[in-house]
């Protein structure tokens, strides 16, 4: 497994705008999704071309058109909601499957709620979203699910990720690539990463 740290300057001005404690609902809200545009571009800038001919305007033209697996964009609720336009926007067409998992106040154990997934994850290629990869308690959990349901193909785009989180699905699922903008210093005694975002879910949907 690789973990890709982003440093594309658009990507640490938009983050570091994230780590404001005065940042709106609305601008932080924003922000993911255009965080969660830029990681989605970066984590698919390998996908295999294929040839194809088509009539443009001065007769055939060779065009190219990406081939292999299809996506499936695998929001972690709630706060992975936020990042869905943004990498949507990127791949429309996408299917969508939602896995609903919150993390346990006092265990730091991540609980499972909910889960609707695409009927042929098996055959597609799973781009895992949350904003927060903390203990990574919630991730290795869904990539858990995701790989009982057949899909084999996963890559998570987190915007915030801390080492012990990073080492944790490393551990548990070598195989999956993830994509951050950060990775920060360590988490706290609460379980918050440091300096991190805070509770993205809360602020994502302003209920704190
Ligand atoms: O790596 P972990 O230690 O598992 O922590 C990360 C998880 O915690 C947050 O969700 P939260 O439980 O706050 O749920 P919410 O999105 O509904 O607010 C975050 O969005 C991740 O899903
Ligand atoms: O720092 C953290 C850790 C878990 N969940 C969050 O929203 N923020
Ligand atoms: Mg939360």
């Amino acid at each position: 497994m690789s973990v890709h740290e982003i440093r594309h300057p658009l990507v640490q001005h938009k983050i570091g705008l994230m780590r404001n404690q005065k940042m709106s609902t609305r601008g932080f809200r924003l922000l993911a999704s255009e965080v969660g545009n830029l990681l989605t571009y970066e984590a698919t800038k390998d996908l295999e071309l294929e040839d194809y001919e088509q009539d443009g305007w001065c007769g055939p033209t060779t065009c190219q058109r990406i081939r292999g697996k299809k996506i499936t964009v695998v929001p972690i609720l709630r706060a992975g909601l936020g990042m869905l336009d943004g990498v949507l926007e990127l791949i429309p067409s996408a299917k969508i499957s939602v896995v609903g998992i919150y993390r346990d106040e006092e265990t730091l154990e991540p609980v499972s709620y909910f889960d609707k997934l695409a009927s042929d994850i098996d055959q597609r290629m799973s781009l895992v979203v949350d904003p927060m990869l903390a203990t990574g308690g919630s991730l290795i959990a869904t990539i858990d699910l995701l790989k009982k349901n057949g899909c084999d193909t996963i890559r998570a785009l987190v915007l915030v990720a801390a080492p012990e989180g990073i080492k944790k699905v490393q551990e548990a699922h070598p195989d999956v690539d993830i994509y951050t903008a950060s990775i920060d210093s360590h988490l706290n005694e609460q379980g918050y990463i440091v300096p991190g975002l805070g509770d993205a879910g809360d602020k994502i949907f302003g209920t704190k």
